[in-house]
């Protein structure tokens, strides 16, 4: 007992970390001068202000949550917890470190309000994300360097700076099924900060999915890094493999330059941005912020560069006056940059799916068989091993739809789908290893009658409608709106039905042998194309990848709001970097992506200096 109870009090100390960073703290309250302000913690501030900073710039990092090992404790750093918080009901979530976005008066959703979570903490969304790490394609990094005209977003050009953002390490598989070995390319990956690898555990139900996709005409794909995706295969996880934990921006980039003792950067944590400040030459010079009671300025002797995400970048610069004239001025905000496209052209993958009985342990049993929990928690307190090393969904495959369902299309529909490059997907198929239904909460839908549950869950990789994020008032404490508008174009309509249908051949073909009844969720009483679509939208969920609200672009695209520089137009000194900047997101996963753009703006800044 002695020993489990050390091994124990170590482990705790690895997932709660004792010492508070407080020698990158900036004084709270008190205004300064730096050379770079950075807006937002998350995913790409972290990573981009951590790089300003190791070139000897002063930085100031600004981020409006705290540190989530103190205000979401074990649940954000262990894997198999990250289905805790974040479902469709906006009930299931954590304030803490979540700004608890709802998306409201959705008809692709049935009008149900949507929980639409965000992190907020040091990490942002990585610290709140399901850990899987996939790259885009190559002809669909070719349609973003034809979006913005410039040739250094291709695929061979941006691979350095996935490289660089990220290191990998290989499976071990003496703690995993022996049937579970993942295909990968260790050679796309360098020393990067990012920790990406595979989990000490495959779901069961996974280890079935490579001749299950086979069966339905989808083979084993060779890996997802290196510029295809169309196949199946096990994906990569943002996880640190020597203590199964999450790899987030902050766990990765952050901890990493504390360790180094980068004395360069400062931050700023429960410190809300609220606007950002320019001189009389619209050149931006700091940004003035808020802790507690307290607002005060912190100055940028060079550049302001807002990372605050999708649905926070577009409102801070429409608080600051770049934005759609119409919105700005009736809240008595004076126009600095007129920029009709700040909000506007938010894409996002919506996702759903059915749910089978099947014949193997999944999440089902852990959520309702207290013994087997428990021995699954001491697995990975003290050995790390186990399902909590695993973040549930660890099997994807990709595809265009094929015949016959592909000639169901309407023509409207099969010229829109055309658009798309070969090798980009129209559909994802992620494994859920437990039963999912409409995504309220993953835990208390786990059906209590002693059998397990899969699902596999259908995300639309090429959706055509598009959404916006719009202000109600001047001030950063009041959240934007957000409008996603998942469905609202027929063709997306389309493609959910025949992904649907994709994903029940796959139980009644590819895995008769571990399916142990009819269809569970939504159940077989739904046949026809309109009560497929009408079970859709009773169940749809985000799968929390909003992007291009603040869109690079081309010179003559009056909706773009950055260049490929990232830099906004119509003022100095200010770029927006994170998912907001992307001009089209591209095939799958957006986390390694967010990764590659601090990577490559953070260089061009550097060089241009
Ligand atoms: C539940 C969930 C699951 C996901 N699963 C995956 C996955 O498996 N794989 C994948 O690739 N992607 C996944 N994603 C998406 C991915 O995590 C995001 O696309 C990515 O993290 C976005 O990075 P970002 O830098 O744009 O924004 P964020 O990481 O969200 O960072 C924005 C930061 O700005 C801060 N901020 C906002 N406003 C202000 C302000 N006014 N003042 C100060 N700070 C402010 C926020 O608190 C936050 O820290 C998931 C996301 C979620 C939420």
């Amino acid at each position: 007992p002695n020993e489990v109870v050390s091994t124990l009090f170590q482990r705790l100390r690895t997932l709660v970390p004792g010492i508070l960073p407080l020698t990158v703290s900036g004084i709270l309250g008190k205004s300064a001068t730096y050379d770079y302000v950075v807006v937002g913690a998350g995913t790409a501030g972290t990573a981009i202000a951590v790089r300003l900073a190791q070139s000897g710039a002063k930085v100031a990092l600004v981020e409006a949550g705290a540190y989530y090992e103190f205000t979401n404790p074990i649940v954000s750093s262990t894997p198999g917890l990250d289905i805790l918080l974040i479902g469709s009901d906006p009930a299931n979530s954590n304030p803490l470190v979540d700004w608890v976005f709802v998306a409201k008066d959705q008809p692709g959703a049935n009008y149900r309000p949507i929980h639409f979570a965000r992190g907020k903490c040091v990490g942002g969304s990585s610290a709140l994300n399901f850990m899987i790490y996939q790259r885009p394609t190559v002809q669909s990094m070719q349609a973003w360097a034809d979006e913005v005209d410039d040739h250094s977003y291709t695929f061979d050009q941006v691979l350095p700076y996935f490289e660089k953002s990220a290191s990998i390490t290989p499976p071990d598989m003496s703690k995993r099924f022996s049937n579970s070995t993942p295909k990968y390319n260790p050679s796309t990956f360098t020393d990067g900060p990012l920790q990406v690898s595979f989990a000490n555990y495959a779901q069961s139900f996974s280890t079935w999915l490579k001749s299950g996709f086979e069966k339905i005409g989808i083979k084993e794909a060779e890996d997802f890094n290196s510029g295809s995706l169309m196949g199946a295969q096990y994906c990569t996880s943002t996880i640190r493999h020597e203590d199964q934990t999450r790899s987030s921006s902050e766990a990765s980039y952050f901890q990493s330059a504390l360790k180094a003792g980068l004395n360069t950067l400062k931050v700023y944590t429960t410190t809300r941005a609220e606007k950002i400040l320019f001189d009389s030459n619209k050149k931006a010079t700091g940004v003035q912020v808020k802790t507690g009671l307290l607002s005060y300025t912190l100055k940028a002797s060079k550049e302001v560069i807002v990372s605050a995400g999708a649905f926070q970048s577009p409102q801070l610069l429409m608080v600051s006056g770049i934005g759609p004239r119409d919105q700005l001025e009736p809240l008595g905000i004076d126009v600095i940059s007129e920029l009709p496209g700040v909000g506007q052209n938010m894409w996002d993958h919506p996702t759903f799916g059915p749910t089978y009985p099947v014949d193997l342990t999944t999440l089902t049993r852990e959520a309702r068989d207290v013994p087997y929990l428990t021995e699954q928690l001491l697995k990975y307190t003290t050995k790390q091993e186990g399902s909590l090393t695993n973040p549930v969904s660890d099997f994807l495959a990709w595809e265009k739809i094929p015949q016959p369902l592909r000639s169901q299309f309407s023509p409207a529909t099969q010229a829109k789908l055309a658009q798309f490059p070969a090798d980009w997907p129209e559909v994802e198929y992620i494994s859920g290893a437990g039963f999912v239904g409409d995504f309220s909460n993953f835990l208390l839908v786990q059906p209590f009658d002693g059998r397990n549950y899969a699902t596999i869950l259908d995300v639309l990789i090429t959706p055509l409608s598009r959404g916006n994020v719009t202000i109600t008032s001047s001030s950063t404490a009041d959240l934007p709106i957000i409008n996603p508008a998942w469905l609202t174009d027929p063709a997306d309509q389309e493609l959910a039905i025949a992904a649907y249908k994709r994903a029940r051949q796959l139980f009644k073909e590819g895995l008769t042998d571990i399916v142990t009844g009819p269809e569970a969720f939504p159940g077989e009483e739904i046949k026809t194309d309109a009560q497929i679509l009408s079970a859709i939208k009773d169940s749809l969920m985000t799968l929390w990848h909003p992007a291009c609200t603040c869109k690079m672009g081309k010179d003559d695209d009056k909706m773009a709001v950055l260049d490929s520089k990232a830099k906004v137009r119509g003022v100095k000194g200010l770029r927006v970097v994170d998912a907001s900047s992307f001009p089209i997101l591209p095939p799958g996963h957006p986390q390694s992506t967010v990764y590659m753009l601090a990577e490559k703006i953070a260089e061009s800044i550097i060089n241009g200096r």
